[in-house]
């Protein structure tokens, strides 16, 4: 389970987790940071970001082999040196450096700037260098908001015994959203959200979810993203969504896609 190193409770606003999908960020339009901007009028923001096909590209213009073991990458030496630069060197900055244009206050850290993410290996032996979140510094996360910066994470982290390891950005995000209690945690990705036989799944149960993995409705770079949300429905969390915009993330006031929620019942919504 994650712990925090510090319960200390930000300001008044709540917070609200975004998790921009690799497979998004190149896509987003000027509209959507500006919304991001937006967004900070109402909550504390902390955006968490992937960066998977900007490794894969990588990877393969490199000669490196690069396999996938339940939505994880398994990650050599050579494979974590080019996912570290793609991640922190590249889209992290990126990122920071086009929501500072907009006057967002951004600011990038990965997680081993000021032990923000420590992680314990999930299987080394048939993973490599892949974590799972085991501590959040809350304690700089807490005074980074209230003096109104906006968190721009990349999904890397330390170990207890200082090793760098490379995290899926859905499950880092959830991480950090469960730590934070935040309200809400949002996934941005390439479809308007579940889709089910073609269609817009609008509104999910956690067994509604347990039963589309089970039946492959959900496949993929989606199945992280759903367990991501399984793991914070049940805590503090009341809303997970997923989102395909690339303009505004609100849109006519509310956010369009699969809202995922508690409780029970086999009908999708
Ligand atoms: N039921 C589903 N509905 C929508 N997308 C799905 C579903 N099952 C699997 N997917 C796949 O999940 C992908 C999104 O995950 P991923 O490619 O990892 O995105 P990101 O980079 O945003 O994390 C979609 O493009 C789609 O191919
Ligand atoms: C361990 C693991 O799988 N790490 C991911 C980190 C990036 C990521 O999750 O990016 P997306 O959100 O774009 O998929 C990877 O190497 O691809």
């Amino acid at each position: 389970m994650t712990t925090s190193k510090s319960m200390q409770v930000t300001e008044h606003k709540p917070v609200i987790v975004v998790k921009l999908g690799g497979s998004i960020i190149s896509k987003l339009s000027p509209r959507f940071y500006k919304s991001i901007k937006d967004l900070q009028k109402h909550y504390h923001v902390i955006l968490v970001h992937g960066g998977g096909p900007e490794i894969t590209a990588t990877l393969k213009e490199r000669g490196i082999q690069s396999t996938f073991i339940n939505g994880q990458r398994k990650t050599t030496k050579d494979v974590f040196n080019i996912a570290e630069q793609m991640l922190k060197g590249k889209v992290n900055s990126a990122l920071v450096h086009r929501l500072n244009r907009d006057g967002v206050k951004a600011i990038g850290l990965c997680g081993y700037d000021a032990q923000l993410l420590e992680a314990s290996f999930i299987d080394e032996e048939s993973l490599g260098l892949v974590g799972k979140i085991e501590e959040v510094n809350l304690t700089l996360l807490h005074n980074l908001l209230s003096l109104n910066y906006l968190p721009v994470i990349a999904p890397l982290a330390t170990t207890v015994e200082g090793e760098r390891v490379n995290v899926n950005a859905d499950l880092a995000a959830a991480a950090v959203a469960q730590a934070l209690k935040a309200e809400k945690l949002v996934f941005v990705t390439d479809v308007p959200g579940i889709l089910k036989d073609g269609e817009l799944v609008s509104r999910v149960t956690i067994e509604v979810i347990q039963h589309y993995i089970e039946t492959g409705v959900i496949y993929g770079g989606m199945i992280p993203k759903v367990q991501a949300a399984l793991s914070v429905l049940n805590k503090d969390i009341k809303e997970v969504m997923i989102v395909g915009c690339r303009d505004s993330i609100i849109q006519d006031g509310e956010m369009i896609g699969t809202r995922m929620t508690e409780g029970k019942g086999v009908q999708a919504i």
